[in-house]
C-alpha cells in the first residue's frame, strides 16, 4: 500500500488553537456546519505535506489571529517496501522568519526537495476555487502544470523559480537598452541564462503534456459522458525551435520591455468536443473538467511515482447530482487515502459511511480522536 496521512497537528493555524486529527487509509469525510474549519484543515494538512498552503502564497495569512507563529506537525505511515514504518515531518512559521521544515527531527534540505516526496506522502488537492484552472487566465494554468511537475522534481521547482527572475531581470535589462542606458551586447548572457532554465522547464512540460492529455480524457469519459475530451498545451515556442524564436524577437521584446517567447507565456486549451471549456463551458462543465484535471493528475503522479497521491478534496460533492456522488464515493474508497469535507453527510450512502471515517468539527475543535486505525 502507498503512504498515507496517520494524524495531523494543528498549532496556531487558521482558526485552530490547538487540535489533533487522525486519519484511516480510504476514505476519511470530515463534516461541520459553514465557517468551522473544514477547509483550513484541508490546507494544513497540504501545509504539511508541501510546506506551502496551496490558498495563498502569503504564508502569514495561516497564522492564527492573535498569534505570532503557526505550526503543523504530521505522522505518515510509510510503504512498506522502505523499512522505516513512520515520519514524522513539521512545519514551522512565524512572520519575518525563515520558514522551518523537519523530517523525522532534522532541518530539511530545501523547500523543493520536501514539497517533492521528502515527506513520504504527495497530495493533490481540490478548492471550490480551483475552477479558475479551466475558467481563468493562462497563469493559473501554467500553475497547475508547474505545481504538478515541482511535486515530482524538487529540480523542475528550482527552474521555475529561476526562470522567473531570469526573465525579470532580462526585462530589466530590455529596458534599460530600450532607453539607451544599456548595450545590446549584454543581452545574450541573459538570454542563454533564460533559454536554458526555459528550456528544461518546457522540457517537463512536453513530457508531461500527452500523458495529462490521455489521463485527463478518460477522466472526462467517467466523470461526464462520451465527449471526447483534450488537454492541447499551446507554445509560444517549441522546444526546438526555441533559440530562434527568441532571437527573432529580439527586436519587438527591446521594443515593448518584456520577453515574449518562453514557457512563461504558454497555455493550455482545455476541450470538450473540440469547444474551449475556458471561454464557453458552462459552470458545471468548467466545474467537472476541473474535477477530470485533478484526478489526471492524481493518476500521473501514480504513474511517476509508483506511489497513490492522498487526495485532499473539499467541498467536492455539493453541486454534483446523485449519480456523480455515488461515482465518487466508491472513486474515494477505492483510493490509499482522501480527506474530503461536507456540510452534509446526507451526501453519502450508509454502506459507504459504515466504511469511512468521520471527524467532526465545531468551531475549530475536531471530535475526539479515536485510536489509530479505529473509525469514527
Ligand atoms: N488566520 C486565521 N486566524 C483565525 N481564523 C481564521 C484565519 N483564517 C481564516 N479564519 C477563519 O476560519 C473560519 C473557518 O474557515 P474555513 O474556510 O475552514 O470554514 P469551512 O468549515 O470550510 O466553511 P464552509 O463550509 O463555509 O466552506 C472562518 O470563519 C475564517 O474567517
Amino acid at each position: 500500500m502507498s503512504s498515507y496521512v496517520r494524524a495531523v497537528r494543528l498549532i496556531n493555524f487558521r482558526n485552530y488553537a490547538d487540535a489533533t486529527a487522525l486519519f484511516s487509509p480510504g476514505l476519511n469525510i470530515v463534516v461541520g456546519d459553514n465557517a468551522q474549519g473544514k477547509t483550513n484543515l484541508l490546507e494544513a494538512i497540504s501545509f504539511a505535506t508541501t510546506g506551502s498552503s496551496p490558498r495563498t502564497p502569503n504564508d502569514s495569512e495561516v497564522v492564527r489571529w492573535g498569534a505570532d507563529f503557526a505550526r503543523t506537525e504530521m505522522r505518515v505511515s510509510l510503504d512498506e517496501s522502505d523499512g522505516s514504518e513512520e515520519r514524522k515531518v513539521a512545519v514551522g512559521y512565524a512572520p519575518g522568519q525563515k520558514k522551518r521544515l523537519t523530517v523525522d527531527g532534522a532541518p530539511a534540505s530545501s523547500l523543493a526537495s520536501y514539497a517533492a516526496g521528502g515527506t513520504g506522502v504527495r497530495a493533490v488537492t481540490f478548492f471550490p476555487d480551483d475552477i479558475r484552472i479551466v475558467k481563468g487566465a493562462p497563469s493559473d494554468r501554467r500553475e497547475f502544470l508547474d505545481t504538478l511537475l515541482s511535486s515530482l522534481r524538487p529540480s523542475y521547482a528550482r527552474a521555475v523559480a529561476e526562470y522567473a527572475k531570469a526573465v525579470q531581470q532580462r526585462n530589466q535589462l530590455l529596458r534599460r537598452i530600450r532607453d539607451g542606458f544599456s548595450s545590446e551586447k549584454t543581452l545574450s548572457t541573459w538570454d542563454r541564462k533564460v533559454m536554458e532554465l526555459g528550456s528544461e522547464v518546457l522540457r517537463g512540460r512536453e513530457a508531461a503534456a500527452e500523458p495529462l492529455n490521455a489521463l485527463f480524457g478518460t477522466s472526462v469519459r467517467t466523470l461526464y459522458g462520451p465527449e471526447k475530451a483534450a488537454l492541447r498545451y499551446s507554445h509560444s515556442a517549441p522546444l526546438d525551435g526555441y533559440a530562434e524564436a527568441l532571437t527573432e524577437a529580439r527586436e519587438a521584446d527591446i521594443e515593448r520591455g518584456t520577453t515574449s517567447v518562453g514557457p512563461h507565456r504558454d497555455d493550455f486549451a482545455v476541450l470538450f468536443g473540440g469547444v474551449s471549456m475556458t471561454t464557453y463551458g458552462s459552470q458545471g462543465q468548467q466545474r467537472l473538467s476541473t474535477l477530470a484535471l485533478k484526478f489526471a493528475a492524481r493518476e500521473y503522479l501514480r504513474g511517476e511515482t509508483g506511489e497513490d497521491p492522498v487526495l485532499l478534496f473539499d467541498d467536492v460533492m455539493s453541486e454534483l447530482d446523485e449519480e456523480r456522488r455515488g461515482y465518487l464515493s466508491g472513486y474515494f474508497l477505492e483510493s490509499t487515502q482522501a480527506v474530503i469535507t461536507t456540510t452534509n453527510l446526507e451526501y453519502f450512502d450508509e454502506e459507504v459511511l459504515e466504511r469511512a471515517r468521520v471527524v467532526r468539527i465545531s468551531g475549530g475543535a475536531l471530535s475526539r480522536p479515536t485510536r489509530d486505525g479505529a473509525k469514527g
